[in-house]
C-alpha cells in the first residue's frame, strides 16, 4: 500500500499500500525544489531496469490508445478540471506509465487529482463497509463491484485500464513451484500468511455480499477476489477514508531514488505530484513509493529492483532448547524486551525476527546489524548463571538495557559474535544453494516464468548481499577484538 505524504506518499503496503501522501506543511515544496538545482541523476548501479528507449528515453512513447485513449478526457470531465497539462498515459516495461508530454521543470506541479474522483470504501453499502475485514478488502470489494458492472460502471474507462491478473506478479499469484524459488526469504512465509488472511476475509465478505449485493457475489471465486486485492495493494494510497484509489496518479511507476511522492492536501481536497527534476518530452515520470526493500516490493507490488539499496533480511535467533540455561536466558531476554521465542535456531518467519540491513563498511560500525540482535547473542553465549547475573547487574547499573555493551570477558564477546556469525553463515549457504538450483537451464517456459525467475534472483541476490555484509563485519569484529 502506498503512503501519500499529507500532502500524501504511495505501500503497496507496509506494509505498504502506497504510503499516504504527505501533507503540505508550512513550506511550499515547489519553492523548495525550484530554488535549488535539480538533483543529480541516480548512480548507474541503482537505476531501475530500463526497458526500451521509448519507455524512458526521448522517443515519444505510444499513447495507450487501445484501452486508455478515452481515459484522461473522461477523468477530466468527471473531475471538472484539468488533471495534468504535462502528462500522458503510455506503456513501458513496467506496465502503464505516465510520460512527459512536454518539457517539465523541477518544481512544476505535474498533476492534480481532486478527491472527488478517488475511489474509496465510501462507495460501498454501509452493510458491507461495516464488515469485519481490513481496508484492503473493503476497497477491493468496491473494485470487484465495478468490475462486475462492466460497461455500466461509472468507472469503466478507469477499470478497463487496470492490469489483468496475468500481468501481475505479486507473490500471492505465484504457484507453489515458483514460491519454492524464494523459500529462503521471509517473503515465502509472508506470502502464505497473506493468502490465508485473504481467504479468511474473502469468506467474511462473501457472506455480506451474498446478503446485500448477490449480483456481485454470484459465481465469485477466491481468485476473483485476489485480483482486486492485489490491485488495491499495489496502487491504493492511505487516505482519511482508509485506502483510496487515485486514478491517473496510480499510473506512476516507482523509482527508489526519486524524491517526488504523491502529496495529499486535505484542505484543498486534491492529490498532487511535484516534479523532483527536469524531464524532456517523452521521458517516463517516476515517483517514489517509499524506501521499500525488494521483499516488500515483491510481496505487495509484484516487482523487484536490481541492487535495491533498501534491501534487508529478517532472521530469527533464539535460545536453543537444549541449552542448560534455557529458562534463565529466556526469562532475561523476555524481561528485557528482546525479541525471543521458545524455538530453536533461525528461521524465516517474520514473527520475533530481527531485521538486518546492509553493513556498508566491514571495518566501521556494524550499523545494519541491530544492537538487540548482538545483545541476544551475548546472552546466548553465557555458559553460567554467574555470567548471566553479572550481565543483568551491569544492565541495572547502566541504562537498564541488557547486553548492549561489549562483554568484559573478551573471549565471551568473541564467542557471542561467532555464534551470530555461524547462524548467518548457515543462512548464506542456504541462499547460495537455492541460487544454484535456480540457475537458468535454458529458455524460460513462458514470459511469466522468466519474469518471476528474474524477480526471485534479484530478491535472493539482495538478501544474500546483506547477509554477506553482516558476515564480513562480524568476521572483522571477532578477528580484531
Ligand atoms: C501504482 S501501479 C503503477 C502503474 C502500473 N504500471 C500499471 O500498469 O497500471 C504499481 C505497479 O506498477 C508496476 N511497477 C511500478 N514501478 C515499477 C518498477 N520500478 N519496475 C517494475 N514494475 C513497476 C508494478 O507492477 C506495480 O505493481
Amino acid at each position: 500500500m502506498l503512503c501519500p505524504s499529507r500532502l500524501a506518499k504511495l505501500r503497496p503496503l507496509p506494509r505498504p499500500l502506497l504510503a499516504a501522501a504527505r501533507r503540505r506543511r508550512g513550506v511550499d515544496l515547489r519553492c523548495a525544489i525550484s530554488s535549488s538545482p535539480p538533483p543529480p541523476p541516480p548512480p548507474p548501479q541503482v537505476r531501475l531496469r530500463t526497458t526500451s528507449s521509448s519507455s524512458t528515453g526521448l522517443g515519444m512513447p505510444s499513447v495507450d490508445e487501445e484501452e486508455c485513449g478515452d481515459f484522461l478526457p473522461w477523468l477530466e470531465r468527471k473531475a471538472g478540471a484539468e488533471v495534468s497539462p504535462f502528462l500522458s498515459v503510455g506503456k513501458s516495461a513496467y506496465g502503464r506509465s505516465l510520460f512527459a508530454s512536454k518539457s517539465i521543470r523541477a518544481g512544476d506541479s505535474i498533476l492534480k487529482v481532486p478527491f472527488n474522483v478517488e475511489i474509496s470504501p465510501d462507495d460501498l453499502l454501509p452493510e458491507i463497509r461495516s464488515c469485519k475485514v481490513g481496508n484492503v478488502a473493503k476497497l477491493a470489494a468496491v473494485v470487484l463491484k465495478e468490475q462486475k458492472m462492466g460497461q455500466d460502471s461509472e468507472w469503466a474507462p478507469y477499470i478497463r485500464c487496470l492490469p489483468q491478473p496475468e500481468e501481475m506478479h505479486s507473490t500471492v499469484f505465484w504457484s507453489d513451484e515458483e514460491l519454492e524459488m524464494i523459500k529462503e526469504s521471509s517473503v515465502y512465509q509472508r506470502t502464505i500468511d497473506k493468502k490465508v488472511g485473504m481467504e479468511r476475509e474473502f469468506s467474511v465478505l462473501r457472506h455480506a455480499l451474498d446478503c446485500h449485493l448477490p449480483e456481485v457475489s454470484k459465481d465469485m471465486k477466491f481468485e476473483d477476489f485476489m485480483h482486486p486485492c492485489a490491485l488495491v495493494e499495489s496502487r491504493a494510497w492511505e487516505s482519511s477514508k482508509g485506502y483510496s484509489l487515485v486514478p491517473f496518479a496510480d499510473f506512476l511507476n516507482h523509482d527508489g531514488l526519486a524524491k517526488a511522492v504523491l502529496l495529499r492536501d486535505e484542505q484543498k481536497q486534491f492529490s498532487e505530484v511535484i516534479a523532483d527534476h527536469n524531464y524532456a518530452p517523452g521521458e517516463q515520470v517516476l515517483i517514489s513509493y517509499g524506501k521499500l526493500s525488494n521483499a516488500v516490493l515483491l510481496l505487495d507490488f509484484g516487482f523487484t529492483i536490481p541492487h535495491n539499496i533498501y534491501d534487508e533480511v529478517q532472521i530469527q535467533f533464539n535460545v536453543p532448547l537444549q541449552d542448560p540455561l534455557y529458562e534463565m536466558k529466556l526469562y532475561l531476554l523476555q524481561r528485557h524486551c528482546l525479541q525471543i521465542t521458545r524455538n530453536f535456531g533461525i528461521s524465516k518467519c517474520p514473527a520475533d525476527s530481527f531485521t538486518i540491513k546492509e553493513v556498508r563498511s566491514a571495518k566501521g560500525k556494524g550499523t545494519g546489524i541491530p544492537q538487540s540482535l548482538r545483545a541476544s547473542a551475548r546472552v546466548l553465549s553465557c555458559i553460567s548463571l554467574e555470567e548471566l547475573n553479572d550481565m543483568e547487574e551491569e544492565a541495572t547499573q547502566n541504562d537498564g538495557r541488557l547486553g548492549r555493551r561489549p562483554l568484559k570477558n573478551i573471549i565471551r564477546e568473541i564467542q557471542a559474535h561467532q555464534l551470530l556469525l555461524s547462524c548467518i553463515t548457515k543462512l548464506i549457504d542456504q541462499y547460495k544453494a537455492s541460487a544454484k538450483l535456480m540457475k537458468p537451464t535454458g529458455c524460460p517456459a513462458s514470459k511469466t516464468d522468466g519474469i518471476r525467475r528474474l524477480m526471485a534472483c534479484e530478491l535472493l541476490a539482495g538478501e544474500l548481499r546483506i547477509l554477506k555484509s553482516a558476515a564480513s563485519w562480524l568476521g572483522n569484529y571477532t578477528t580484531n577484538l
